[in-house]
């Protein structure tokens, strides 16, 4: 007997969370005649059971000898079993012992299997080994073995031997929750939520949860099918109660007598086809409903990338400034970050250092694959914990942020240290509207009312320039622009009033004037809250347009440290200079003015940024608008 297991199918829509929600689902299911046929009948049986009594005034276990073998009549529609008893009243009576140990063994499966399935999946680690390991060795016990035993060790009780039964089913829902779990854990919408600083516990219950919801139905479904042939076989056998109705046993007193009056099979089996059938033709349709609405794969951001060959090599000399200074907000020094492979440990993040003061904009600039968002994610105590991070020092507004517990982390993230993400759409989850996602760490962070929460949170839709907030409120993700969600995810990260504000090329997923837009955004916010910022880019156009002083980075290390305008002026280190080369490469050669304004239009492309009025900032001769708080790199 093969217990059911999580099959690619059933996994696949795992992540399909329902973007239109459970309405859509519902609809979709309606409109499935199969589905339709399948729940009717399925209700029709249900019903029939539970009103028994109602339905005939005949004892399912009164037998009588008169009655042996009784044709149909009006005493007995559907005639007499072997020993007198009423066939109508043990089908409808059947039913129930049939359907609620069928439910019983997938209650106790689900019970078992979900919670399982979700810690194994979301912490991994040691739970992942143990529980995986226990469940090999559950699936490799014969079932049908293990409940002989148990119902000839217990006197043929069949609930006690279909809680067993689902015990030995709870491997197969545990394999399929924690796939699903590990499919949807890597999300960038749950990176996000744990960068605005909700527990584990509320993340796996808004976003995790609803993931595993389908899956453990569609599977729940075909288990009870298969709850009900088990626990027949058994009833079939003779190991059931009995004193008690069921198809199983009706089946095994219409064998005795198969010559003699062969229709008593029909009843039973007719009922037993009809219900397995309906279950498993409704679990195939659920998983159709659900795939209906399946948001396919997203790329997630921060998957390994192969290094470049020869990017172990030593970095020349760092150029950095005095990195203590009374207004810091962040003091980063020596920052390293690296990662077990199969060739030995790979240093992606080397030695880094860096401060950001408050109301600065530090540019962290560097080539792909240069370490920039492994730095950004170290602060944010975001890398995968496969990671090694060492640091000689990482403190925060005077706290040691390497110090702090998971709790008291979250507390920080979302709060007092914001994310604005590379992605805007994998950073929301689709199951959502965006109102309930915005919500969510301002009522958690700052303890406001839900009607407080929801003010504030239009209030900064319409700030980040979104002309009908309410509408945005109410939406989906995918029924807004890249460039809209990156405007609610910029209002998301503000919500809180952080102190930094950590942005991995905010604009890099937008196109040309949304990015100038966003751009413009985040300058007038930055200058307004008066907040440090660590702008992730590869693009010295941006640099040059928001950044008041700029860290470059090669291979994992700092190479150069500067004052944006110092840096474009008179660039140290080579590979400055040929990053700065680079980014002009295209561009008509120009006088030493207006050479930084060519840098900033050509290089972010974003049409208006050397010329946009911007009334937080102020545009300096070259045309560069900065922040107000710096001159501009002329
Ligand atoms: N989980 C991981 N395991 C091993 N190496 C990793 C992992 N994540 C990232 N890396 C490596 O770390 C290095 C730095 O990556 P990082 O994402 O910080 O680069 P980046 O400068 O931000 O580039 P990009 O602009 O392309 O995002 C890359 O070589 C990448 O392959």
């Amino acid at each position: 007997m093969k217990l059911p297991e999580s099959d690619d199918t059933t996994v696949a829509v795992a992540p399909a969370v329902a973007v239109q929600g459970r309405a859509g689902i519902l609809r979709r299911l309606l409109r499935n005649p199969v589905a339709v046929t399948c729940l009717a009948l399925l209700a029709l049986i249900s019903l029939a059971s539970l009103f028994a009594p109602l339905l005939t005034s005949q004892d399912p276990a009164r037998s009588s000898l008169t009655d042996s073998l009784a044709p149909m009549s009006g005493k007995h529609p559907l005639g007499g079993d072997g020993v007198g008893r009423d066939v109508l009243a043990r089908l409808l009576y059947g039913g129930r012992t049939s359907l609620l140990g069928a439910l019983l063994a997938v209650a106790v499966a689900v019970v078992i299997g979900v919670p399982a399935g979700l810690v194994a999946g979301y912490y991994r680690k040691w739970f992942d080994a143990v529980s995986s390991w226990v469940s090999n060795l559950l699936m490799a016990v014969p079932a049908i073995i293990v409940l002989l035993v148990v119902m000839s060790a217990v006197g043929q009780n069949t609930y006690l031997a279909m809680a067993v039964f689902g015990v030995l089913m709870s491997p197969g829902v545990f394999r399929l929750i924690r796939a699903s779990v590990i499919s949807v854990r890597e999300e960038l919408y749950v990176d996000a939520a744990r960068v605005s600083g909700l527990t584990d516990a509320r993340i796996i219950r808004r976003h995790i949860l609803p993931v595993v919801q389908a899956p453990t139905i569609i599977q729940g479904a075909q288990m009870l099918g298969l709850g009900i042939v088990i626990q027949s076989g058994l009833e079939f056998l003779g190991l059931g109660s009995a004193t008690q109705a069921s198809w199983g046993s009706m089946l095994n007193d219409a064998f005795g007598n198969i010559y003699t009056k062969p229709e008593l099979m029909v009843w039973p089996g007719l009922a037993l086809a009809v219900t397995v059938a309906a279950f498993g033709l409704l679990g195939n349709a659920l998983r159709d409903a659900l795939d209906g609405t399946a948001v396919t794969g997203r790329k997630p951001s921060r998957g390994a990338t192969t290094r470049k060959p020869g990017a172990d090599k030593k970095a020349p000399p760092v150029i950095s400034e005095a990195q203590d200074a009374d207004d810091a907000l962040l003091v980063l020094e020596g920052l390293t970050v690296s990662y077990p492979t199969a060739q030995g440990e790979k240093t992606v993040v080397d030695g880094v250092s860096l401060t950001v003061r408050r109301g600065e904009v530090l540019g962290l600039v560097g080539e792909s694959g240069s370490g920039k968002s492994q730095t950004a994610f170290a602060i944010l105590g975001l890398l995968p914990r496969e990671a090694q991070v060492a640091t000689t020092r990482m403190v925060f507004e005077g706290t040691e942020l390497g110090r702090l517990g998971r709790a008291a982390m979250n507390r920080y993230r979302g709060h007092r240290i914001a994310y604005v993400p590379q992605e805007p759409m994998s950073n929301l989850d689709p199951s959502f509207r965006i109102g309930a996602q915005l919500v969510e760490p301002v009522r958690r962070h700052l303890g406001l009312s839900a009607a407080e929460a929801r003010t504030k949170t239009l209030g900064l839709l319409e700030r980040v320039g979104i002309s009908d907030p309410e509408r945005v409120f109410r939406s989906y993700p995918h029924q807004i622009s890249g460039g809209m969600a990156q405007r609610v995810l910029i209002a998301g990260a503000v919500s809180c009033e952080p102190d930094l504000l950590i942005a991995d090329e905010p604009t890099t997923a937008l196109d040309v004037t949304v990015q100038a837009e966003v751009l413009d955004l985040m300058r007038s916010l930055q200058s307004e809250r008066n907040m440090g910022v660590i702008l992730v880019t590869h693009d010295f156009g941006v640099v040059a347009d928001l950044c008041d002083r700029v860290t470059v980075m090669q291979t994992g290390a700092v190479v150069e440290s500067a004052p944006v305008a110092q840096l474009f002026a008179d660039p140290q280190h080579p590979y400055t200079r040929m990053l700065l080369a680079s980014t002009l490469e295209d561009a008509e050669p120009r006088s030493a003015l207006s050479l930084s304004r060519t840098v900033s239009a050509s290089a972010a492309g974003a049409v208006g940024i050397a010329g946009t009025t911007d009334p937080a900032g102020v545009t300096n001769s070259a045309g560069i608008t900065n922040t107000g708080r710096q001159e501009g790199p002329a």
